[in-house]
């Protein structure tokens, strides 16, 4: 029985641990909370004290939203086809156990219980060493989390409680944890001072790579398939250990028109900034994007314009990205009604790249996130088409284990709400080394010289945020 005086230590502990003997069972209570505002970098950094190896990070385009996780409180993890339906069904079960103490009251989106983390793109590929900590599916439920909307912060502690704790040495302990994460507010990040590393780059079989794009084109000639995404890695060796706070932060400042994410798994953190969205719900509104087809920024604005016009009339990127939007398309009107696509695309801009863009909407109230996650991925822009026949040619023609690279990364909260992102431009960073991933849609008419400099451009933000360079 808890005996020491109630009013010293915050009711919501009182209270769940009074639950948990009432009842003999174990609760997480989710508790949220407004707080002053704190940059969420610095939250992931300050995280690395108490937790270094569960750490996560997302934030979208516009930078409106930004949701960090530190300390895992509960795992999913999910394996090869199943993968999807596993994590659905355990996020229920694992719903029933936690009570929510919300000052909020649940209307804060991306706030309160909130799993973050994605999947591999291919479950069938034998496990690289690289990757052998990431599972096919992996979704973590943090201990803290902070959720960074329009300018307020918000903070959510999922805490575990049992029957026989103590609710004074409970509250305690998380006082202490919490000074850790919130301490030092206006202090700035080291990497503001942008030191970059110092890196050495070597790109893994560049001529073994060209060759399977040959090879591939040719196939797709002779018509047994109509597109393949062919990838290869990139390696850096810097001279200091690469922290996952630094390359935030430099991607957060040079990509602003990408999603940011970071996901650390022990020693290792993937992490990448990509501007494609898999799929966003938020309420019955399923959103998501075809984005393929590319050409490389301009120098002055006219030469930029010139190739945005050049990239949107071209017929090889037009049926590049086509593909992706016939695919696309059908899922969402197999999951979703009242389906809309634009008839033609636009350009989308990033700093290095600009690519081809199709937003696609529809609505449904039963097709869950990660429903609609199963039926898109991997999308042309990823796997090729016929689905089938790309994904046999990845396996046997690249020689690299592509782990979560392409693959869904996102998040999904407790009523269903949740954004996915394609896990593009992006790399795994572990200790002083990097593995970077980078791909192009091979169709008819590729060129494979052309191919590999898309890739080369496709590199660049990881490459430039951590510091790498390579010639041009
Ligand atoms: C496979 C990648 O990009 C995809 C997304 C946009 C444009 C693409 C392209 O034009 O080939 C790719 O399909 C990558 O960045 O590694
Ligand atoms: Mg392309």
């Amino acid at each position: 029985m808890i005996t020491t005086n109630k009013n010293i230590y915050p009711k919501w502990i009182y209270d769940g641990i009074k639950n948990s003997q009432q009842t003999g069972r174990a609760f997480i209570i989710s508790y949220v909370k407004k707080i002053e505002p704190i940059d969420p970098l610095h939250f992931f950094r300050n995280g690395a004290e108490l937790f270094f190896g569960q750490r996560l990070f997302w934030s979208d385009p516009s930078g409106e939203m930004s949701i960090v996780g530190v300390g895992n409180i509960y795992v999913i993890e999910a394996e090869k086809e199943m993968r999807f339906q596993t994590v659905k069904e355990k996020w229920t079960k694992l719903l029933d156990q936690i009570i929510l103490n919300d000052e909020s009251e649940g209307s804060v989106i991306g706030t309160g219980p909130l799993l973050l983390g994605g999947f591999s793109f291919d479950p069938y590929k034998p496990k690289s060493s690289l990757w052998q900590e990431f599972k096919d599916g992996m979704m973590f439920l943090p201990a803290f989390m902070l959720t960074h909307l329009r300018g307020d912060s918000w903070l959510t502690i999922n805490l575990q409680v049992a029957e026989d704790d103590d609710p004074e040495q409970t509250a305690m302990k998380l006082e202490n944890e919490l000074n850790t994460l919130l301490k030092e507010k206006e202090e700035s990040l080291d990497c503001e001072k942008d030191q970059s590393y110092k890196t050495m780059i070597q790109e893994v079989e560049p001529e073994s790579w060209i060759h399977s794009v040959r090879k591939a084109t040719h196939q797709i000639q002779q018509g047994r398939l109509e597109k393949v995404v062919l990838a290869r890695e990139l390696q850096l060796q810097a001279t200091d250990t690469i922290l996952a706070e630094d390359i935030l932060y430099r991607l957060r400042e040079q990509q602003p028109a990408s999603y940011i994410f970071a996901i650390e798994n022990g020693e290792k953190c993937f992490i990448g900034a990509s501007p494609e969205r898999l799929v966003k719900k938020e309420g019955n509104q399923l959103l998501t994007t075809c984005l393929a087809g590319t050409i490389r920024r301009g120098k002055t604005i006219e030469q930029d314009v010139e190739l945005g016009q050049q990239l949107l009339h071209d017929r090889k990127n037009r049926y590049e990205h086509d593909l992706v939007v016939q695919m696309i398309r059908s899922a969402m009107e197999e999951g979703c009604s009242k389906v809309v696509t634009p008839s033609e695309p636009i350009l989308y801009k990033l700093k290095d790249v600009q690519h081809l863009y199709t937003p696609i909407v529809g609505y449904s109230d039963s097709t869950s996130i990660l429903d609609m996650v199963e039926r898109l991925h991997p999308t042309p822009a990823l796997g090729g088409y016929p689905r089938e026949q790309a994904m046999e040619l990845i396996r046997k023609e690249e020689i690299l284990d592509r782990g979560w690279y392409g693959a869904p990364v996102g998040w999904l909260d407790r009523q269903g709400n949740g954004e996915f992102v394609v896990a593009i431009r992006s790399g795994m960073i572990y200790h002083h080394l990097a593995s970077l991933f980078a791909g192009c849609g091979i169709v008819e008419d590729s060129i494979a010289e052309s191919e590999y400099e898309e890739t080369m451009i496709k590199f660049k933000p990881m490459l430039t945020a951590i510091g790498g360079k390579i010639n041009e």
